[in-house]
C-alpha cells in the first residue's frame, strides 16, 4: 500500500529533528520491531508536520531540537501491542516500561490504546534534545541491564533528552505530565514542551508527557495501515 499523499516524511521538513524510533527496534514495550515499521522514518500528515516545524523553529535559536519517538503508526503495529498485551506470560520488558503495572491493564489505564490516533497521521511522540546532541548508549536487547524508567535520569536509560521526569513510553503516573511529584526543573521542561506544542496547535494528552495530537487533525476519522518504509 502507497503512502498518501497527504503524508510527508518529517526530515523533507525538518532535516534537522532528531529522529529515535524506538518501534522499528527493539528498545521498545515489545522487546522486538514491531508490525508495519520497515524504517527509521516519521511520516505525518502534512498539516501535522508543518506545524512541528514552528515548534523546531521556536527551539533553534535557543540550542535545542525536538527528538521524535513515533509519529504515524499503522494500525497493524498497534494490533501487534494488542497481541503481545494478551501474551502475560512474556514480562521481558517489564522492568523498564511497566515496573508497576500489569500489562492487561496497559490498554485500561491508557497508556496504549487499540484504537490510536497516531495511526491518524497528526500524533507524534517527542521530546527535546540539546544541540549539539548528546551521545546515548546503544541499546542492545539482553545486554543492556533494564532499569526502571520512572527512576532519577542518572539511573535509567540514558536517553539523551532533557529530563523529563521519565523515560519515553514509561507506563507510569510519574510520566502524567501534570504529575506534581517532580523536581522543579522536570517540570519546567515539561512544560515547555507542552507550551511550544500548544502554541503550534497540538493538544497535549494527560496520560504522557511525550504524546500530542494535532488539534485541527485533518483525518480525524481515518485509521491507516500503510507500512513505514
Ligand atoms: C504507546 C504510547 N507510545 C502511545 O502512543 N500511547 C497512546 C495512548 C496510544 O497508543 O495512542
Ligand atoms: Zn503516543
Amino acid at each position: 500500500d502507497p503512502i498518501p499523499d497527504e503524508f510527508v516524511e518529517i526530515r523533507e521538513i525538518i532535516p534537522d529533528a532528531v529522529m529515535d524510533i524506538r518501534y522499528v527496534t527493539e528498545h521498545n514495550f515489545l522487546g522486538t520491531p514491531v508490525d508495519g515499521y520497515h524504517a527509521a522514518k516519521c511520516y505525518l500528515t502534512e498539516e501535522a508536520a508543518a506545524a512541528l516545524a514552528g515548534v523546531q523553529a521556536d527551539l533553534n535559536p535557543f540550542g535545542f531540537s525536538i527528538k521524535i519517538y513515533d509519529c504515524y503508526r499503522p494500525q497493524r503495529a498497534v494490533d501487534h501491542f494488542v497481541r503481545w498485551a494478551k501474551e502475560v506470560e512474556d514480562t521481558a520488558t517489564r522492568t523498564e516500561f511497566y515496573p508497576t503495572l500489569d500489562k492487561r491493564n496497559l490498554f485500561r489505564d491508557g497508556y496504549v490504546a487499540e484504537k490510536s490516533s497516531h495511526s491518524r497521521g497528526s500524533t507524534v511522540d517527542l521530546t527535546i534534545v540539546p544541540v549539539p546532541v548528546p551521545d546515548q548508549p546503544e541499546f542492545i536487547l539482553g545486554q543492556t541491564g533494564q532499569k526502571e524508567c520512572y527512576l532519577p535520569a542518572d539511573q535509567r536509560f540514558a536517553d539523551n533528552s532533557i529530563d523529563m521526569g521519565t523515560g519515553f513510553d514509561c507506563f507510569h503516573k510519574r510520566s502524567h505530565p501534570e504529575n506534581p511529584n517532580l523536581d522543579p526543573s522536570q517540570r519546567i521542561n515539561r512544560l515547555l514542551l507542552k507550551t511550544l506544542m500548544e502554541k503550534h496547535g497540538f493538544q497535549y494528552y494527560d496520560k504522557e508527557w511525550w504524546h500530542f495530537t494535532l488539534k485541527n487533525e485533518p483525518f480525524p476519522d481515518t485509521y491507516f495501515d500503510f507500512v513505514v518504509k
